[in-house]
């Protein structure tokens, strides 16, 4: 397995978020994540991720024990992790953004650097936009951008937090072939999104988190037919009917 995550629990003050959550994910899957709002989706990536300490519980990536790692050493371990809320260097160009990631987020150096740098952003589309302020880059370029930093730090494990938010449907279609993309480059990605019709139509396996646990995990179709996924977002934004409809799988 890549990524092992066992038994991990987190509370924020008296309040449990995560509790007892399991995950397996192996190299190479393509992974939805999907949950009511405050399901504890973005604690968790923080967890497997490092930006969080877990209070119980194990992670680990490739059988290393990663639990008490920082976030900066676990980037270097290889997870690779997008933000909701893109926050480029806005007084950087894109090109210095992506450099950035591969000097502090990869380690590299000198030619090894501007190499990674270069080809995150040659992956996501931006080349061309190197030299551009990250400030000025429209809502679709600056996710392309937050894709780039992650990926200019080596990932072999994304973690992708609703990039697809306050995008158009043809942004969102974009964004798709982007991140199949990166997948294809053999990256394992895990995707948190609410835009499930738009997630389904691309993952292999769907992962659905409620009250800080797993309520399903399986094939895309078949989570979405589950009764107990049905209820358990009955009363939410989410209407899975509509969101599905039309769907690949
Ligand atoms: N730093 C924090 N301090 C206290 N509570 C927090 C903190 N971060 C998140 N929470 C709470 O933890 C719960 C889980 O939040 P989290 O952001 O992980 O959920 P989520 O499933 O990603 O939600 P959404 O889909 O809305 O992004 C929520 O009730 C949230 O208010």
């Amino acid at each position: 397995m890549l990524l092992e995550v066992n038994g991990v629990h987190k509370a924020y003050g008296s309040t449990a978020v995560i509790r007892g959550l399991d995950l397996q994910v192996a190299e190479g899957e393509f992974v939805g994540v999907i949950g009511p709002n405050g399901a504890g989706k973005t604690t968790a990536f923080g967890l497997i991720a490092g930006h969080l300490r877990c209070d119980s519980g194990m992670v680990r990536l490739a059988g290393r024990d990663i639990t008490r790692l920082s976030a900066d050493q676990r980037c270097r371990a290889g997870i690779g992790r997008t933000f909701q809320i893109p926050q480029p260097f806005g007084g950087m160009t894109v090109y210095e953004n992506a450099l950035v990631a591969a000097t502090y987020g990869a380690g590299l150096r000198g030619t090894r650097a501007q190499e990674a740098a270069r080809d995150a952003l040659a992956l996501c589309g931006l080349l061309s936009l190197g030299d551009v302020p990250a400030a000025s880059l429209r809502l679709l370029q600056r996710k392309r951008l937050e894709v780039a930093r992650s990926l200019a730090t080596g990932p072999q494990l994304l973690l992708l937090d609703e990039v697809g938010g306050g995008l158009t449907d043809a942004e969102v279609h974009e964004l798709l072939d982007l991140v199949q993309a990166v997948h294809a480059r053999g990256i394992t990605v895990l995707w948190i999104e609410h835009l499930v019709h738009a997630l389904v139509s691309v993952v292999r396996r769907l992962v659905v988190l409620t009250e800080g646990r797993v309520l399903a995990d399986g094939l895309p179709k078949d989570v979405i037919a589950s009764r107990e996924v049905r209820e358990s977002y009955l009363g939410s934004e989410l209407d899975m009917e509509a969101e599905v409809a039309g769907a690949a799988h």
